[in-house]
């Protein structure tokens, strides 16, 4: 929690601000108890009413001050925490983006939602908390002693008596509460997580008439949390009874006693109502550090898993020395690379040795599984190779910057991936200030021209979340254009026809060829007629080469293509 503290650090002006209010303002609330002990003592049993009306006044003034000190404190308190979550929901957002793969595969995309919403309003709403209670609970208890002990010291026993015990009932029930919140949270993001997969997933579940199941996965999930929750609110509701009743039962003494010294005339009823009231501060005050402790334990976790992302170095960061690529634009060279995912038993891929050079079109292919994703995903560093290096004109990756690596490659992925807002700001997400022009040629060379003309606003039309208003092949071919309009020295298309029919691809592909003629094209396919023109074809098979060369050349050697051809092709085109 503490480590989080330091995103406090710019607002320091209005903190100390809320401290000297809540100062003045608990020093009025401890001296408001002696003002009325004179106005009894002194005005009311001897009937001077000049005096009532004096200190009444006074009193009306400090009550006013305190409320006017009171709620100015709140208001910053509430800016500066708002602020405060601001901060580190910005923070927690940016650290995130810097993750690779691994680190999101760690997380899970569930959890890093629940820690950058629910976990950071938890940690908010306990700054504001503290910043209105930490000092004025305190001060007041302090105060509260003081004067307690100052106006009678005889019936201040009883205070010594109490506070140790309600510290300790406090104590009892925040060490089971810690354990439970910690437990909610974990439930929160296992919500979380079923309600993502049923809300990305509704066509897979209706299709397959599994809305009963899941309705029951996530009525389980629900109870589960349910639970939970009920245990942590039944443990800290346990605590308000305790108190009342210890409150209740000092005040019952401290009449009873208190009564019999009035009766012995040794004590004033003034000096035994301010008595009263001290000691109903001092536990009002222990109260409110309670209902601190009620938010602290789930806080506490919620902070707890915030820094767990903070903390988290993203596993593949810029060298130290950097170094940019010479003259070479768009050289691909794979030098005896292996991979393995975290945790798998064998690599993803193994030995992997090729090159290519700008102005050649070099496909991948091989059976699913093959490792073929993996292999493009390596290039723009997704992942960090376990042995091996990859170089990239001429520069091991890991020696560039990740920006600059990135910025030669336009990246088609496997599922397409589209962004709310129009058409041409998704194309334009792959160059930010193309003009529209490149936007309307990219799309051209897409063959995306005809369908976004047929929409609404062209391309000003909206593309909703996650671009469910348009097809699969619709999508494909955004997110071809929007590699396009990059320019880049590197295409990768990783599998990125497949939503296409053939007619199409076929336009597209005699489109693309002059487009990218001087780049370096890699195209991830499982079907043999998106590759067989290409100048260099690569079999992965279970994560190994198979083969190198072209159609022709594989058809002559290579068992793993001939296999993929002649399941696929009929007998004339494979002859
Ligand atoms: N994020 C991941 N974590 C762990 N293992 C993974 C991950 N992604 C892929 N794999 C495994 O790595 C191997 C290669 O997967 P990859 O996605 O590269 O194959 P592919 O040839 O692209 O398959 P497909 O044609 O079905 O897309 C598979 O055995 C797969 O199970």
């Amino acid at each position: 929690m503490r480590k989080l503290f330091r995103f406090l650090r710019p607002y320091g002006f209005s903190i100390t601000m809320i401290l000297v209010l809540i100062f003045l303002q608990c020093m009025s609330t401890v001296y408001l108890p002696r003002l009325m002990s004179d106005i009894v003592d002194i005005g009311i049993i001897k009937g001077n009413i000049p005096y009532i009306l004096k200190i009444g006044a006074v009193m009306l003034a400090v009550s006013l001050g305190a409320v006017l000190c009171s709620v100015i404190a709140g208001l910053l308190s509430s800016i500066v925490s708002a602020r405060f979550g601001k901060t580190l929901r910005n923070e927690v957002f940016i650290h995130v983006e810097n993750f690779t793969l691994h680190e999101f595969d760690k997380v899970g995309t569930s959890s890093l939602i629940t820690r950058t919403t629910n976990d950071i309003t938890q940690v908010q709403q306990l700054v504001n908390m503290m910043l209105r209670m930490m000092i004025r609970a305190p001060l007041t208890a302090i105060g509260g002693i003081i004067m307690a002990f100052y106006t009678d010291l005889r019936l201040s026993i009883i205070v010594v008596i109490v506070m140790p015990v309600l510290g300790f009932s406090i104590f009892v029930v925040y060490r089971k509460a810690f354990r439970l919140f910690k437990t909610m949270q974990q439930k929160i993001d296992k919500l979380n997580r079923v309600l993502r997969e049923n809300l990305t997933g509704i066509r897979v579940i209706r299709s397959f008439n599994r809305v009963d199941y899941e309705q029951q996965r996530f009525d389980e999930a629900n109870f589960d949390l349910t639970g939970t929750a009920t245990k942590v609110n039944k443990t800290m509701a346990s605590l308000t009874p305790i108190m009342m009743l210890i409150i209740n039962f000092s005040t019952i003494a401290i009449i009873w006693f208190g009564g019999m010294r009035i009766n012995a005339h040794d004590m004033q009823v003034g000096t035994l109502m301010a008595f009263i009231q001290y000691v109903s501060q001092i536990l009002f005050a222990i109260m409110m550090v309670s209902m601190m402790f009620f938010m602290i334990p789930r806080a506490m976790a919620s902070a707890t898993r915030i820094n767990e992302v903070l903390e988290m170095t993203p596993e593949i960061q810029d060298a130290a020395v950097l170094r940019e690529a010479d003259e070479m634009r768009g050289c691909i060279e794979f030098q005896n690379v292996t991979f393995s995912y975290p945790g798998a038993e064998h690599p993803a891929l193994s030995n992997i040795s090729f090159s290519v050079n700008p102005g050649e079109m070099t496909a991948i292919i091989g059976g699913t599984g093959s490792g073929k994703t993996t292999l493009t995903s390596l290039i723009p560093r997704f992942y960090e190779v376990d042995s091996g290096q990859i170089l990239v004109d001429g520069v091991d990756i890991r020696e560039m910057s990740q920006a600059d690596l990135r910025a030669k490659i336009g990246y088609v992925p496997q599922k397409a991936v589209l962004f709310s807002g129009t058409v041409a700001e998704n194309i334009r997400y792959g160059k930010e200030f193309a003009s529209d022009e490149e936007v309307a040629h990219a799309a051209d060379i897409a063959q995306a021209t005809e369908f976004i003309m047929e929409m609404k606003d062209g391309f000003d039309s909206v593309i909703e979340q996650g671009g469910m208003n348009v097809s699969g092949g619709q999508k494909q071919r955004l997110s071809i254009a929007r590699a396009l309009v990059r320019r880049p020295e590197i295409y990768i298309f990783d599998d990125s026809f497949s939503a296409l029919d053939f007619k199409t691809e076929a336009k597209l592909q005699a489109a693309l060829r002059p487009e990218v003629r001087e780049s370096t094209v890699l195209v991830v396919a499982q079907r043999v007629s998106t590759v067989m023109d290409a100048d260099r074809i690569i079999v992965l098979d279970e994560g190994r080469i198979a083969g190198i060369g072209n159609h022709h050349s594989l058809m002559d050697t290579c068992s793993v293509y001939q296999e993929i051809v002649s399941s696929q092709l009929s007998q004339e085109v494979t002859a």
